[in-house]
C-alpha cells in the first residue's frame, strides 16, 4: 500500500540561512499512530508545517495521498487537520462558531450534524455558545482539536498536544486519538514525553538537528528497552578477562575493577548464571553485584548524542 504522507529528501533553510531539515524523507503509513520524537529545535515543528503547507520547503518532495503540497496544497490541506500548540484565533467568536469556520476554511459545506458529534466527542457541548476567552486553558485545547477534526480530515497532526495538559484532558486526548484510530485516521504527534510516545505510537521517529535518526516500531524499540547491564566489581583487579570468559563479551572497566555484562531480558536465557559460575570457577572473586536497565530515555540521549 503506498503511504498516505511521502516526504523524500525534504530541506529547509530559513531566511537567516539556519538550516532547520536537511534531507529528510519518510513514509507514513495509513492508519498508524508515529510520534515524532525530538529535542527543543530539532526541526518537528518545521516538519509538520512543511507538511501542513503552512511553511515552504527548500527542497525535496511531499506528497499526501499522491498529492504534492505546494502544487496541490487545496487537495492536502482537505486532507490534514493540525493541532498546533496555541489557539490563535479570535477570542470574542463563540466555540460553535469557530469551529464550523474551520471547516469552511478546509473547504468543506457546512455539516452541523458532524460539527455536534466532534464538540460532544470533545465534552465541549454545553460549552458551544461561550466565547473562547471565557474558556479555561484546556478547554481552549479541546476546541483546537475540534477546529481539527471539523473537516473530518485523514490525517490529523499533534504538535506537543500535552504540553500542560492536566491528567484529565490527556487521558480523554488519548481516548479521542484511539476513537480516530479505529476510524482510519492516521495521526502524527510531536512531543517531548518519551513515556507518551511508548503509550501510545505505533511507530516512533526521532529528528535531532533536522535529520532523522532513526524510524523503528515501538515494540521493535521495546526489545532494546529490554537490555539490561550486569556490573560485577571484583574483589582484586583483573588485567585482561580470562580465555573462558570470551564467550560472554565482557567488557573490562575502571582498571581492571570491574566487568559488565550486556544481556536481553526478552531472551529465554540471560546467562548470568552460567558467567557467575564461570567467574567463578576462573577464580575470579566478587565484591559487589548489581544491575541497570535501559530506559527509552537512555536510549533515546544514545540516539541523539550518536546522531551529533
Ligand atoms: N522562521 C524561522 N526563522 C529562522 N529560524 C527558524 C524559524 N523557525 C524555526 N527556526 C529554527 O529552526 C530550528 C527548528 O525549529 P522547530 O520549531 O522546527 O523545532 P522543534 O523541533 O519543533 O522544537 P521545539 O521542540 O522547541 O518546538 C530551530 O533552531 C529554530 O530556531
Amino acid at each position: 500500500m503506498a503511504p498516505i504522507v511521502s516526504v523524500s529528501n525534504l530541506s529547509k533553510t530559513y531566511a537567516s540561512g539556519f538550516e532547520a531539515l536537511k534531507g529528510v524523507s519518510l513514509d507514513i503509513e495509513e492508519g498508524e499512530i508515529l510520534a515524532l520524537l525530538g529535542p527543543n529545535g530539532a526541526g518537528k515543528t518545521t516538519l509538520i508545517s512543511i507538511i501542513c503547507g503552512i511553511v515552504n520547503p527548500s527542497g525535496g518532495e511531499v506528497t499526501v495521498n499522491g498529492y504534492d503540497v505546494v502544487r496541490e496544497f487545496r487537495e492536502t490541506r482537505a486532507m490534514i487537520g493540525l493541532v498546533p500548540q496555541e489557539l490563535t484565533t479570535d477570542a470574542f467568536e463563540t466555540v460553535w462558531n469557530t469551529v464550523s469556520f474551520s471547516r469552511g476554511l478546509h473547504g468543506r459545506k457546512p455539516d452541523p450534524t458532524h460539527i455536534e458529534k466532534v464538540l460532544k466527542d470533545l465534552s465541549l457541548w454545553d460549552k458551544k455558545d461561550n466565547v473562547l476567552r471565557e474558556l479555561s486553558g484546556g478547554m481552549k485545547r479541546r476546541v483546537l482539536i475540534a477546529k481539527a477534526l471539523s473537516h473530518e480530515p485523514r490525517v490529523l497532526f499533534l504538535d506537543e498536544p500535552t504540553a500542560g495538559v492536566d491528567v484529565s484532558l490527556r487521558k480523554s486526548m488519548w481516548e479521542v486519538v484511539e476513537r480516530l484510530r479505529a476510524s482510519g485516521v492516521t495521526i502524527i504527534l510531536t512531543t517531548h514525553y518519551i513515556e507518551e510516545a511508548e503509550e501510545i505510537a505505533d511507530r516512533i521517529a526521532v529528528i535531532n538537528g533536522g535529520e532523522i535518526l532513526l524510524v523503528e516500531e515501538k515494540a521493535a524499540l521495546m526489545t532494546k528497552l529490554g537490555r539490561k547491564q550486569l556490573r560485577v566489581d571484583l574483589a582484586q583487579p583483573i588485567e585482561e578477562v580470562p580465555q573462558t570468559l570470551l564467550s560472554y563479551k565482557l567488557s573490562l572497566e575502571e582498571n581492571g575493577q570491574c566487568l559488565i555484562y550486556d544481556y536481553d531480558t526478552s531472551a529465554e536465557r540471560t546467562g548470568i548464571t552460567a558467567l557467575l559460575a564461570a567467574l567463578a570457577e576462573a577464580g575470579i572473586r566478587l565484591r559487589d553485584i548489581s544491575t541497570r536497565q535501559s530506559s527509552l530515555e537512555d536510549i533515546f540521549v544514545e540516539i541523539v548524542e550518536a546522531g551529533q
